[in-house]
C-alpha cells in the first residue's frame, strides 16, 4: 500500500516485468478561477493495468482526465502519456477519452458508426478517406461492444449504456493504448456493466492502460487491478480490496461508512 504515492501497488506488467508508466502525472495543480480543482496530483499507471479512480462529486476526477488529455492546462505539474506529451498521444491516437454523458452533444447528426469511425482519424492517410482496413476496424469494434445491429442509428437515439459502449468502441477502433473512462457505469444496467467490465479486462490483457472513474465500489475488485482514492490529489493508491476498507473510504468521503462495498 502506498499512501499519497505516485506509484502503482504493483507496477508489474502482464508479463510480470516492470514497465514504464503508460500514464504519468506529476504534481498537477489546476485552478478554475478561485476554485482549486487539482492540488499537486501525482499518479503513475503501468500498461495493462485497470486503475479505479474513486472520489466524491467535485473532487477533481473529470479535471484529472481533461488534464491528462491536455484539454485543461495545469497551473503547475506535468503529464506524460507513453513517455510523450498529451498532444503527441492525441495526434498519434494512442489515448482515448470516454467523457461523462452530460458532456456530449447527443443531438449531433452522427450515426453510431460515424462516432466509432472518428477513432480512425489518426490512421487515415492524406486523403482523409476511410479505407477497407478502417471500415474493418470499425466493424470489429462495434461487434466487440455488441452494437453492430445499431450501427446506423443516430447516436442520440441509443440508451445511456449503449452510448457509453459506442465511445468505448471508438477507443477500440482507434487502437488506443490508454483509455480514460469517466463514470462509464452511471445509469447502466447490471448486464451491460458486466459486458463492459469483461471487455475492459480483455483490453487490459492486451496491454491497454485504463483509468476509470466509478462510484460502484462493490464491483471494484472485479473491475480493477489497483485503485486510487482521490480528493484533488491522490490520497491513497492501493489494491481495490484495500481501497474499499471503510477506514480508507473515510479518507476520501470524510465519513466512516461502516461497510466497505456499499458506500
Ligand atoms: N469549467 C469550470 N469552471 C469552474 N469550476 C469548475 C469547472 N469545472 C469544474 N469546476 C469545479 O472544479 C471542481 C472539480 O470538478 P470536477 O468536475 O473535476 O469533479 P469530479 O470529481 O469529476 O465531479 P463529479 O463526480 O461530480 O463528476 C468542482 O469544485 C467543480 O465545481
Amino acid at each position: 500500500m502506498s499512501r499519497a504515492s505516485s506509484s502503482a501497488p504493483s507496477g508489474a506488467s502482464a508479463s510480470g516485468t516492470a514497465a514504464s508508466p503508460a500514464i504519468e502525472v506529476d504534481a498537477l495543480t489546476v485552478h478554475y478561477g478561485e476554485v482549486l480543482a487539482l492540488d499537486g496530483a501525482s499518479l503513475a499507471i503501468s500498461p495493462g493495468r485497470v486503475c479505479g479512480l474513486i472520489g466524491m462529486n467535485g473532487s477533481g476526477k473529470s479535471t484529472l482526465f481533461k488534464s491528462i488529455m491536455g484539454v485543461v492546462r495545469p497551473d503547475a505539474g506535468t503529464v506524460r502519456i507513453l513517455g510523450g506529451s498529451s498532444a503527441d498521444a492525441r495526434k498519434r491516437g494512442s489515448v482515448s477519452y470516454v467523457p461523462q454523458s452530460e458532456q456530449v452533444d447527443w443531438d449531433f447528426p452522427l450515426s453510431v458508426r460515424d462516432v466509432v469511425m472518428t477513432g480512425r482519424y489518426g490512421h487515415l492517410g492524406i486523403t482523409r478517406r476511410p479505407k477497407a482496413r478502417d471500415h474493418a476496424a470499425v466493424d470489429a469494434a462495434l461487434e466487440r461492444v455488441e452494437l453492430s445491429d445499431l450501427a446506423g442509428r443516430q447516436i442520440g437515439q441509443l440508451s445511456g449504456g449503449q452510448r457509453k459502449r459506442a465511445f468505448v468502441a471508438r477507443g477500440i477502433a482507434q487502437e488506443a493504448q490508454v483509455l480514460l473512462l469517466d463514470e462509464p457505469f452511471a445509469g447502466v444496467d447490471t448486464r451491460s456493466q458486466a459486458t463492459m467490465t469483461r471487455l475492459l479486462r480483455e483490453l487490459a490483457a492486451q496491454g491497454v492502460c485504463i483509468l476509470i472513474a466509478t462510484h460502484d465500489l462493490g464491483s471494484l475488485p472485479e473491475l480493477a487491478d489497483e485503485a486510487v482514492l482521490f480528493n484533488r490529489r491522490v490520497l491513497l493508491h492501493a489494491s481495490p480490496e484495500e481501497i474499499i476498507r471503510p477506514e480508507n473510504l473515510a479518507l476520501a468521503f470524510g465519513i466512516d461508512t461502516g461497510k466497505g462495498a456499499a458506500a
